[in-house]
């Protein structure tokens, strides 16, 4: 077995469905789920796929379960002989998971997102003590496998976790926002989340596929005396940028509140 996952939750889920559909053969993936109703839902949801209640040896384990649960399962899975630990959990330490594992086994700690279930998730990584380059690269190619990877310190990940861990939330929230608003001004409710939800993914391509950068790109809609002023004025009104700015402090800070 190549990999278990640990945790078939949200997480896990999108991590496993991610990485089946960038090619991994099923039969060298397992989950381990206390939930039977969760193991029976993943079961069909991904045939071949190994699911089990209790953690079984693979060259590697990832742990998606809540923090609360990760000192548990990375022992339990380092004692039934998983060689590399990557966990995804908000908060928790690599140095107090490799307190919990008691040996020097390699630990790399990652912050993934939801969008990795269709391949565009963005990670951030950082090594434990006993994590050499073969394990980040090991951890890098099984996130790649669904989406962009970066290294960071690890006393970064709490940012990035209020940041992109926590940001597909954040957007999810601006898209019903703008459908509710495209309904206020008088569209249908189908018309008006084609369009907002097309806008919010045309947008994220201009951004991540050309050169402008947000404020060049915002500059290029914005006509002079024209509607997207008139628009840009309210959210500006309204504090839009500064919520922003607290929302991603806020989750950074209960990240680190978690990691205890
Ligand atoms: N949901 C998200 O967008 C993201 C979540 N994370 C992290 O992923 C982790 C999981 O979060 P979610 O998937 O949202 O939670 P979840 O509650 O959906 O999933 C956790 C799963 O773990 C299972 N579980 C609990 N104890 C277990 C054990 N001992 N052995 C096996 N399975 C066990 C639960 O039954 C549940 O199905 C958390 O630590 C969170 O911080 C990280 C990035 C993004
Ligand atoms: O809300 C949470 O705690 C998790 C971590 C990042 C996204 N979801």
């Amino acid at each position: 077995m190549k990999l278990l996952i640990v945790g078939g939750g949200r997480m896990g889920e999108a991590l496993l469905g991610g990485i089946i559909a960038a090619g991994e053969d099923p039969a060298q993936l397992a989950v381990a789920e206390v939930s039977a109703a969760r193991r029976a839902d993943l079961q069909t949801a991904h045939p071949g796929v190994t699911v089990v209640e209790t953690p079984v040896p693979a060259d590697g384990a990832l742990l998606a379960v809540k923090p609360g649960y990760v000192a548990e399962t990375a022992r339990a899975a380092a004692d039934v002989g998983c060689e590399r630990i990557l966990s995804v959990a908000a908060g928790i330490t690599t140095s107090a998971i490799e307190a919990a594992i008691g040996r020097p086994l390699p630990v790399v700690r990652a912050m993934p997102n939801t969008p990795a279930l269709i391949g565009a998730g963005a990670a951030a990584i950082s090594p434990g003590a006993h994590a050499g380059e073969e394990d980040l690269a090991w951890a890098t190619a099984l996130l790649e496998a669904v989406g962009v990877v970066v290294r960071v310190p690890e006393a970064s990940l709490d940012a990035v976790t209020g940041l992109s861990g926590s940001g597909p939330a954040y957007v999810f929230l601006v898209a019903e926002a703008m459908a509710d608003a495209g309904v206020l001004a008088g569209l249908p409710r189908d018309i008006a989340e084609t369009l907002a939800f097309q806008t919010l993914l045309g947008s994220a391509r201009l951004l991540t596929e050309g050169d402008a950068g947000p404020a060049a790109l915002k500059a290029a809609v914005t006509s002079p005396g024209g509607t997207t002023a008139a628009g840009l004025r309210e959210l500006e009104r309204h504090s839009v940028r500064a919520a922003f700015l607290d929302a991603v402090t806020a989750a950074a800070e209960r990240s680190r509140e978690l990691g205890g």
